[in-house]
């Protein structure tokens, strides 16, 4: 079933324009959020721990921060960005004590209402404004004028109007520039965890570091291996960005057209898919939110898989080859 999707036209700025939005957290998402509501004339306050080191990037960029508790006690609309994991005991120590009647609860991601780890008041609305792509591209795309899709979810309505307010918040951050789409908490936990786990991020990192591998491990320079496997991809999803998958085959030569169509299904495979569907089910049947929730506690596998990643050649690589070519580091700002 295709779902409803909403445009510009179909949300009115008028409502989060009316609301008090505190956002917890200053981080990917939190930046682009909270500088893109006040762009769209929204009244924002940062909320974030005492000693927080986001409160001198939040406030260097002349918002104002209050602890999450006192945030809380002053908005209508609370938006928790912060990470997944300490989000049950952020809400219940700082969010819950600071809630009244009529009050919105907002998530960017739904990991905590999905799993069962929050449990929000009925007198509360609670929500979900989740953008589709990273915190830094959501502002660098709002700035441009563009816009990055986003998913809305309405778990609780008291008020009655949610949704409305949703899709206001979802146009403030410029969502409705490039659609959103009407989902559940549960579908966008699981298809986002899902993507981000077996393609968008755990899927393509394995996929370039193996081919990256591959050559270098049969003699290629390790220059030459990174500008194969990583530089170039950017410019062919670029293609397949633009045009989708057609336009990425009408662009490369018959030579790679014939050879990947011929070679790509030996590369991802049955098994391949037979692992996505297992990944998948440790994701639906909550495997993998209770393996996330105990490793946070001290994060130490974590950590290790942090600097095996780090210490990998291709990252030695690619910091001598981008440093050859300037216009590639855009750095990752807290504006844009
Ligand atoms: N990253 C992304 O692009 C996307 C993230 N999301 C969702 O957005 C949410 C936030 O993720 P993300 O933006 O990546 O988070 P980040 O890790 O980038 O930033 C976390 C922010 O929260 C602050 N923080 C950490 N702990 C606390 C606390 N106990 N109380 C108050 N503030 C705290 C941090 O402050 P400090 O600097 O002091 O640590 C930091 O400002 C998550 O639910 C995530 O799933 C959804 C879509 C995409
Ligand atoms: C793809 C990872 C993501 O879901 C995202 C940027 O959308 C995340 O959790 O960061
Ligand atoms: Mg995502
Ligand atoms: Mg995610």
């Amino acid at each position: 079933m295709s779902a409803e999707v909403f445009y510009d036209d179909d949300a009115d700025l008028a409502l989060i324009q009316g609301k008090k939005v505190a956002v917890l957290g200053y981080g990917s998402q939190g930046h682009a959020h909270s500088l893109s509501l006040r762009d769209s004339g929204v009244e924002v306050v940062i909320g974030l721990q005492e000693g927080s080191k986001s409160r001198p990037k939040a406030e260097e960029a002349g918002l104002k921060v209050l602890t999450p508790a006192e945030a809380a006690a002053w908005a209508d609309v609370i938006m928790i960005l912060v990470p997944d994991t300490v989000q049950a005991k952020l809400y219940a120590d700082e969010i819950a004590p600071n809630l009244s009647a009529g009050n919105s609860l907002f998530f960017g991601h739904g990991f905590n209402i999905r799993y069962d780890l929050i449990q929000a008041p009925a007198d509360v609305n609670v929500a979900m404004v989740a953008p589709k792509g990273p915190g830094h591209m959501v502002r660098r795309q709002f700035v441009d004028g563009k816009g990055v899709p986003a998913l809305i979810a309405v778990e609780q309505d008291p008020s009655g109007d949610t949704q409305a307010v949703a899709l206001s918040y979802a146009k403030a951050i410029g969502g409705t520039r490039a659609g959103v789409l009407k989902t559940t908490f549960k579908e966008e936990t699981e298809t986002d965890l899902f993507g981000e786990q077996a393609v968008l991020c755990g899927g393509a990192a394995e996929l370039i570091k193996a081919g990256f591998e591959t050559l270098v491990e049969a003699g290629y320079a390790p220059e030459a291996a990174y500008f194969e496997c990583l530089h170039e991809l950017k410019l062919i999803v670029d293609m397949i960005y633009e045009g989708g998958i057609a336009n990425m085959w009408y662009s490369v030569s018959d030579t790679a057209e014939y050879g990947g169509l011929t070679r790509g299904p030996r590369v991802v495979n049955a098994e391949t898919k037979a692992e996505m569907k297992r990944i998948l089910t440790e994701i639906q049947d909550g495997t993998f939110a209770k393996e996330w929730v105990a490793e946070s506690e001290k994060r130490e596998n974590y950590k290790k898989l942090q600097q095996e990643q780090a210490d990998h050649q291709i990252e030695e690589t690619g910091a001598k080859m981008r440093a050859l070519m300037p216009w590639v580091q855009r750095a990752i700002t807290e504006t844009a």
